[in-house]
């Protein structure tokens, strides 16, 4: 594969495309041997690629990314034995390619099945997390793609032996070489060169901000699927349980505030405000949570906690970080208007024990996951079982929400007859 000698974009998503074919021919027994082969390689690599990480970290340090940024791209041994194990998951999965979505008998007899095939080439732009390395190789792998991945530089050393060691694993065990490619090395016009690779890379999956959606919005012709920003509610109805609410809110806002399944906004109705808002103020505060308020909601949070006035700007931030905007609304309707105009199409929750609330709020809201009391931190390949995720589409063509295996295969029509014609 193209690592180690320098070339360009172009030339390693041709050498991906020329694996393309022979890989979609794979069967499961080469693609599982391979994913195991990986997981093998990544914990005896250990060393090696610890080495590399330390690098990444003693950059980031000295470019003062600062410590939410460092942890999401720290390694040790115990986070690359649970790569290793989200690779194994991904083995143990049913083999998407070949698997018939349906498929009926034509009244002349001609048998239509529609059957799931890869894609060919898909690319994946990052963020400095180098575990989506090995959960996209791993992704692709199993779903007979060959992939090229552009992580953050912040993260190319790591990256660099991440993506060797999962393409000389998988090369060993049978997979085509050149399946697995790393772009590395170069600036952000590597994003360009990319999203431009037409007949070559099929599908192109941005997993960033929304910087990175408007870069690429501005010059993608190869298709994408955008797993983007999430901008996520919980809204605690007039008849929620408060015990579930408050645990809902404090899982989702504290347990990694960073993450795009994190919540940014708590709408609390107003019949429930007066009991919960003082209580959940006190557990946001004793955990770090810097609070924003309307009016409402800083009248009835109670004294002692400090809630700034929050403003327009306040309803469409993504914080990131352990800030919390809070609207006290008068119905289910108007939170469900408020996610409608704010949210991002990601993940949603709503607290109640009304089962009408909880159906107008699955059916109102218009985002990839709607939850009724469950906590929005689950939107995850992992959490939903699909072994792991090359991210979160908030666009609702092909993928929606979590982007596992199956969400990486298209399909074709295959037609069966016996000599029919049409008359
Ligand atoms: N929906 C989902 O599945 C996920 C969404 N996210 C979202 O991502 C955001 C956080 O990620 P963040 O750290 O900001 O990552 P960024 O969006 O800054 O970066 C992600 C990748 O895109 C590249 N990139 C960013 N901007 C541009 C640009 N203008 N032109 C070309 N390339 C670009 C980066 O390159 P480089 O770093 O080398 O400059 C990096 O490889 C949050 O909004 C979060 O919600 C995060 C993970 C999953
Ligand atoms: N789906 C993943 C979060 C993905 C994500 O947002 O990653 P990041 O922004 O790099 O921290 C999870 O629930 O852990």
């Amino acid at each position: 594969m193209a690592i180690s000698t320098p070339t360009s974009v172009t030339d390693i998503c041709l050498a991906a495309k020329a694996a393309a074919k022979p890989l979609a021919a794979l069967g499961a027994d080469v693609k599982d041997r391979a994913l195991h082969a990986i997981a093998d390689a990544l914990v005896a690599r250990t060393p090696e690629i610890l080495e590399a990480n330390a690098k990444d970290l003693e950059a980031g340090r000295a470019n003062e990314i600062g410590d939410a940024l460092l942890d999401r791209l720290a390694l040790d041994a115990e986070r690359i034995e649970g790569i290793a194990a989200g690779t194994r998951a991904i083995a143990a999965l049913p083999d998407p390619v070949g698997e018939t979505i349906d498929g009926h008998r034509l009244p002349n007899g001609v048998d239509v099945r529609r059957v799931r095939v890869p894609f060919g080439v898909v690319a994946v732009v990052y963020e400095a997390r180098p575990n989506v390395t090995i959960d996209a190789a791993g992704l692709a792998l199993k779903s007979g793609n060959a992939i090229v991945l552009r992580g953050s530089s912040t993260a190319i050393h790591s990256n660099r032996v991440l993506a060797a060691i999962a393409s000389e694993a998988a090369t060993a065990a049978g997979v085509p070489e050149g399946a697995i490619q790393l772009v590395a090395g170069g600036g952000r016009e590597e994003l360009a060169e990319l999203a431009t690779q037409d007949g070559v890379v099929d599908l192109i999956f941005p997993r960033g901000g929304e910087g990175l959606k408007n870069a690429l919005k501005a010059v993608a012709t190869v298709p994408v699927i955008y797993a983007a920003s999430g901008n996520c509610h919980l809204y605690v109805d007039a008849s929620a349980k408060l015990d579930d609410a408050e645990a809902i809110l404090i899982n989702g806002k504290t347990q990694r505030p960073g993450v795009c399944n994190a919540l940014e906004t708590l709408l609390v109705h107003a019949d429930a405000a007066a009991e919960f808002l003082p209580r959940a103020a006190k557990a946001l505060h004793a955990a770090g949570v810097e609070l924003r308020g309307d009016e409402r909601a800083r009248a009835l949070a109670g004294p002692g906690i400090p809630i700034a006035l929050a403003t327009e700007e306040d309803w469409a931030t993504e914080y990131l970080a352990l800030t919390l905007a809070i609207r006290v609304v008068d119905s289910a309707a108007e939170a469900i208007d408020h996610v409608g105009r704010y949210g991002s199409g990601h993940s949603e929750a709503i607290v109640t024990q009304s089962t009408d609330a909880a159906r107008a709020f699955q059916l109102g809201v218009d985002a990839a996951c709607v939850y009724v009391n469950a906590s929005t931190r689950f939107t995850d390949g992992g959490e939903f079982g699909m072994g792991a995720e090359i991210g979160n589409s908030t666009q609702k063509l092909h993928a929606r929400g979590p982007i596992g295996v199956r969400e990486l295969t298209t399909f074709k029509y295959l037609i069966e007859g016996t000599g029919q014609v049409r008359a």
